[in-house]
């Protein structure tokens, strides 16, 4: 038996502000350093431990993975962060809040960008000073594959090399393994994992701060998936997430 452990990060500026965010680097909320907290406190005092840690190139997340390793002294584990972790990118719809973007384009056709499996959201023009292009921490990655706007098709589609080629080898290899990204590189991930539908995955929302634990065969195949602490705090918040662009 394989465990994994996914975490989104905490409450960031733009969660609080109901803003899409996307690839904007936008800091944790003092709430968000809390819940990451809470999150170090439940992986500790249920035995959890660590060899290595995976996160995105956004500060949301890097900072919510320091808190854990700090919370539970494990600052010194070797931590992979890459840009194939990062938050779906919300193209044009970046720093819009969402709420009111659906009382001006209508729930169905918000509800349809935020989780439709292959509708993406409006592009960033290419001369946008917000385009990926322009962002030195991604000066390795060539242009060509650098995104404008992403489907959560898409997401899976640059999630999944990481996972094929690093993160599973490591599962495998039975390292204990820490994953803090974002609600839809997660959501990509378990879409992969759990063989979801395209249909199936638009239902499910990934709460903030709260270890999401996966215990997997030797195939790597689910077994079972469960949340740390009280489920019913889980549910309610993955519903507050489904419900933050209601007009
Ligand atoms: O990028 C964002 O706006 C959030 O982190 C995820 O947003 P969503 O839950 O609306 O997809």
């Amino acid at each position: 038996m394989h465990r994994l452990v996914l975490v989104r990060h905490g409450q960031s500026e733009w969660n609080l502000e109901n803003r899409f965010t996307g690839w904007t680097d936008v800091s944790l909320t003092p709430e968000g350093a809390a819940e990451a907290g809470r999150g170090a406190m439940l992986l500790q005092e249920q035995g959890f431990a660590f060899d290595i840690c995976y996160t995105s190139l956004l500060k949301r997340a890097i900072e919510t993975l320091w808190i854990i390793q700090r919370e539970m002294d494990l600052m010194w584990l070797p931590t992979r962060k890459s840009w194939r972790l990062n938050e779906r990118h919300y193209g044009a719809l970046q720093g819009l809040n969402k709420a009111e973007t659906a009382r001006k384009y209508g729930d169905d056709q918000v509800f349809t960008w935020r989780r439709s499996y292959d509708v993406p959201p409006p592009a960033l023009d290419a001369d946008d000073p917000r385009h990926p292009s322009r962002d030195p921490r991604y000066a390795d990655v060539p242009v060509s594959v650098l995104p404008s706007s992403e489907s959560l098709a898409l997401t899976v589609d640059r999630v999944l090399p990481l996972w094929h080629d690093q993160m599973a080898p490591d599962v495998m290899a039975s390292r204990r393994v820490l994953v803090v990204a974002h609600g839809n590189s997660l959501r990509a991930l378990v879409k992969y994992l759990d063989g979801l539908s395209s249909e199936e995955i638009m239902g499910l929302n990934i709460p903030t701060g709260i270890p999401l634990v996966y215990e997997l065969d030797d195939a790597l195949v689910p077994v079972r998936h469960y949340y740390l602490g009280d489920p019913e705090a889980a549910a309610r918040a993955a519903q507050a997430v489904a419900n933050q662009a209601k007009g």
